[in-house]
């Protein structure tokens, strides 16, 4: 027994020192370099394949092999990554979620080059460059952590590497050369990678799919090592590897012995379930690359090309309809990722179980094998697995309330590969579950007709979800979430419901593929798969219908016109490519016909002649203009219509303005917002010290204080964004403290942000419209007034992205009042704005003081709060050490 238990050690070390091996590389590059590489798992499959076709095939003795796969070609790999596709992005600004798109675009590319290069089967006669003997494998494990820690600890390269890990801008600014020291984090990663790979080799499939999802698994260590603690992440590697063979002693009777079977052969990915979903996230908060959603205006015509190609097929015959058959059904799956990854601006990299759960309910529903169900025929089973796997998109949903790019990325992932070990590679749903078609339907052609119906509805469905109200919703939170839920967009539940829809959307793409191929077949919804769904969905424009239905035939018809891989290697490329094509990959092809049709040039006395020749654009008249446009400098007077109407008057009596707040209708019948005895800390450092003060209608209230003070973090505790340690926040008398951002906002309290907050993919009228819809009353009117009111009517149709501050903070503040807020918060409102621009807004805020408004000013610009604040609090250190009127508390020496 105690041999056995040595034996299972010495196994359970083995595969530990190669998950150990496999962490230290992902760690590694991520702090050298900042991304962690999805792609690790792929480079050390490649470099498996390179060692068994340079000594099986050509005969290369294995050390020289070695030698050359692990020192030349894993290291090499890693500098051409690091100088053909990070550093190029790094350069271009450095967007996280480009990066991570990227690294799953290399990932792709090497996973279906490889199928191309060696065919999707698996090899068993990959060559063993250490013996089973883990003495060796922990050895080298061992070696690489003390190497990398006296390498950081020692040198002079240690210490720059350190210096570009705690903040790359400053170590670029002290002389140091970061891209070196990327390049060297790169090739030390592909290094460990392809060393992974060569050890793993033998004892695991080698095929183009399993190898790089099985080192993927591994990411766990990685993760429970917080991406830094070498040690940590050695540890955890070794305490899984040999917990992993420990369990496989343990033989509990009943149902628990396969439960206990699966969780033993996948320790690995309970980690990275634990890791991803429990842990607290790791990476920068981040969104998906702006290229990803930027608006793709639908050129002419294309609906009706994509409506000719769909209904090609019925032309087809044998394989190549039977093939067609799987387009529709690919296509409903991605239009699941345009919801979620398009509109909702959610990373999900586990669609593809959600799909497979589509199928395999089906599957066991018209089987009857479903437990506590009858047996149902095709049709219902499609429609009930449907509404059984929605809520279960909860699983990734969940987790995306309160994470975002890499973290939101790792969750999503763990999720698919979770789904897809715990219930799809599982003996019930391996063993030739069959999937019926539906009666009438069976035929390939009758079936696709069917699948084109089903298509048609999910389109219809995800057009709506992309107009009108949460349409809008939607991409508010995509384009920037706090600031939706400051217009009022319940950030939170329309998440989760992004989630159920992309689920249920999934599950019938998956129940149609499989109906489809006739079988479920675990394969088709393999968690690498989900991955290239993903990708291809972004690049070829996450928010477009059409850009679903071009990515499904991309990949179903250039699987099948060549060996497979050549979609994958394809969407890799794209992936690669997205950080460059500064207006998405449309944008790049529209501006690469418009140089090949480019008139031939003209000399420069031929362009000055035609610029005489041809009269200058007129600009076009605004749509709707206002009777009385208010320019920015505040020359103007807009007209007001309710429920402005006190506004709109003392605007145009030229804005008498007591600063003791002695305006006649100054709103004693409105509500207060009280802040009262508000404490907080962050890490036990106080930041607010028991802050009590009043909003008062028909007044504006400044908050003034030096840098560090707490005016920001008492705005957040005001606003929701941040709940106090201890005290009170309440309006009207109703307990607003546990009342989160958007609930605020409903309940009349709205705010404006320090950094600008729109939504740049919106038109400006959209902007405020969110804010009419979502506010305390819904009023489709107040958008109109709203504009009007900060002469915003002559760029309503103009997108906010590109406009200049000045007109985006008007937005934001017509967004606010949009929805007829009793109390404004403004987080240093001038930030940003000329003189003109200042005196303009001081003019608008007076005026809605004295319509009833209550306002509070968090505000550096003293001379903006001398001329506008009835009340000032003074604070400092967390206190508030004076209050009262403007003239008293700024004259008497306030800072
Ligand atoms: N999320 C956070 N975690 C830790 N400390 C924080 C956090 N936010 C703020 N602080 C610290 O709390 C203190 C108060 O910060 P706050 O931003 O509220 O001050 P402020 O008066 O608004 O300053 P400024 O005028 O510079 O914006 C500062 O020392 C700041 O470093």
């Amino acid at each position: 027994m105690a041999s056995l238990s040595y034996d299972l050690t010495l196994a359970g070390l083995s595969v530990g020192s190669a998950a150990a091996l496999t962490g230290i590389g992902l760690v590694v590059t991520y702090r050298a370099t900042g991304v962690l590489n999805f792609a690790h798992g792929a480079i050390a499959m490649v470099c498996a394949y390179l060692l068994r076709q340079l000594t099986v095939e050509w005969g290369v003795p294995l050390p020289l092999a070695a030698a050359i796969t692990l020192l030349v070609v894993a290291p090499a790999i890693g500098l051409v990554l690091e100088r053909a596709v990070f550093r190029p992005l790094a350069v271009l600004g450095g967007d996280p979620a480009q990066t991570l798109v990227a690294s799953i675009g290399v990932f792709i590319l090497l996973v279906g080059g490889a199928a191309l290069m060696w065919g999707q089967g698996a090899r068993a006669d990959a060559p063993t460059l250490v013996s089973a003997d883990p003495w060796g494998q922990l050895a080298a494990a061992v070696a690489l952590v003390l190497a990398v820690w006296a390498l950081t600890r020692f040198t002079r390269f240690g210490e720059e590497l350190r210096a570009v890990v705690d903040d790359r801008r400053l170590a670029v600014l002290a002389g140091i050369d970061a891209d070196r020291v990327a390049a060297a984090g790169w090739a030390f990663g592909s290094f460990t990678a392809g060393l992974t790979g060569v050890l793993l080799a033998p004892y695991v499939r080698l095929d183009p799919y399993g190898m790089p999802l099985l080192v993927m698994e591994v990411m766990a260590v990685a993760v429970a090592a917080r991406m830094r603690n070498l040690p940590v992440a050695v540890v955890v590697a070794l305490g899984i590897g040999v917990a992993q063979s420990q369990l496989t002693r343990l033989h509990p009777s009943g149902w628990r012995e396969p439960l206990l079977q699966a969780v033993g052969a996948n320790l690995f990915v309970v980690a990275l379930l634990v890791a991803a979903l429990v842990l607290p996230g790791v990476g920068t908060r981040d969104a998906l690359p702006r290229t990803a959603t930027a608006r793709v205006p639908t050129p002419p015509g294309a609906w009706i090309v994509a409506v000719v190609l769909f209904l090609l097929p019925f032309g087809f015959a044998g394989s190549d309809l039977t093939t067609s058959v799987q387009v529709p059904a690919l296509a409903v799956i991605l239009l699941s990722l345009v919801v979620v990854t398009g509109r909702g601006g959610q990373i999900s990299l586990g669609q593809a179980a959600y799909a497979g759960l589509g199928a395999l309910f089906t599957a066991l529903l018209t089987s009857g094998r479903f437990p506590g169900l009858p047996e149902l025929p095709a049709l219902p089973a499609l429609a009930v697995a449907v509404l059984l796997v929605a809520p279960l998109g909860l699983l990734t949903g969940w987790p995306a309330i309160s994470r975002h790019g890499l973290a939101l990325a790792l969750a999503t992932l763990a999720v698919g590969v979770g789904v897809s070990r715990f219930v799809f590679a599982q003996p019930y749903a391996t063993s030739g579950l069959t999937l019926e078609r539906p009666a009438g339907f069976t035929g390939d052609r009758a079936y696709y007709l069917l699948e084109l119906a089903l298509l048609g509805g999910a389109l219809v469905l995800v057009a709506a979800l992309r107009r009108g109200r949460t349409g809008r919703a939607l991409a508010a939170m995509r384009d920037h979430e706090a600031g939706a839920a400051a217009a009022g967009v319940a950030v939170r539940t329309l998440k989760l419901a992004a989630f159920v829809t992309g689920a249920a959307l999934a599950a019938l793409g998956g129940g149609m593929l499989g109906m489809g191929l006739r079988a479920f077949d675990p394969g088709a919804y393999d968690p690498v798969r989900g991955l290239l769904w993903f990708a291809a969905v972004v690049v070829l424009g996450a928010d477009s219908l059409l850009g679903a239905l071009v990515a499904a035939a991309l990949l179903v018809g250039l699987d099948a016109g060549a060996r497979g891989g050549v979609a994958a290697a394809v969407i890799g490329v794209l992936a690669i490519l997205i950080g460059r094509f500064p207006g998405g990959p449309y944008e790049a092809l529209r501006a690469a016909t418009r140089r090949l049709r480019r008139r031939p040039r003209l000399t420069p006395l031929g362009a000055r002649v035609r610029v005489a020749l041809i009269p200058a654009p007129v600009p076009a008249p605004a749509p709707a203009p206002a009777p009385a446009p208010a320019p920015a400098n505040g020359a103007g007077r807009p007209a007001l219509c309710p429920p402005f109407p006190k506004l709109s008057a003392s605007l145009e009596q030229g804005m008498p303005h007591s600063p003791s707040g002695t305006i006649a209708h100054s709103g004693e019948e409105g509500e207060v917002l009280v802040a009262d005895g508000l404490f907080l800390s962050y890490g036990g450092f106080a930041v607010l010290r028991g802050v009590s003060l009043s909003v008062v209608p028909g007044q504006v209230t400044a908050v003034v204080g030096p840098n560090g003070a707490g005016k920001s973090s008492l705005f957040h505790c005001l606003a929701g964004t941040v709940r106090p340690d201890r005290g009170r926040v309440a309006f009207g008398g109703r307990d607003l403290t546990r009342l989160p951002a958007h609930a605020r906002t409903r309940a009349g309290v709205a705010r404006t942000f320090q950094q600008l907050a729109v939504f740049p993919t919106l038109t400006v009228a959209e902007n405020v419209r969110v804010g009419a819809e979502q506010g305390r009353v819904r009023d489709a009117a107040a958008v109109d007034r709203a504009l009007r009111l900060f002469d915003l009517a002559s760029v309503r149709d103009r997108p906010a992205a590109g406009l200049p501050t000045g007109t985006l903070r008007r937005v934001e503040l017509a967004r606010a009042l949009a929805g007829d807020p009793h109390v404004l918060l403004l987080d240093e409102p001038a930030a940003g704005l000329d003189t003109g621009e200042v005196t303009a807004l001081a003019r608008v805020l007076r005026a809605l003081a004295a319509d009833g408004t209550a306002l509070l000013v968090v505000e550096h610009d003293l001379d903006l709060v001398a001329g506008l604040a009835d009340t000032v609090h003074v604070l400092t250190a967390g206190r508030i050490i004076a209050s009262g009127p403007a003239d008293e508390v700024l004259d008497g020496g306030a800072p």
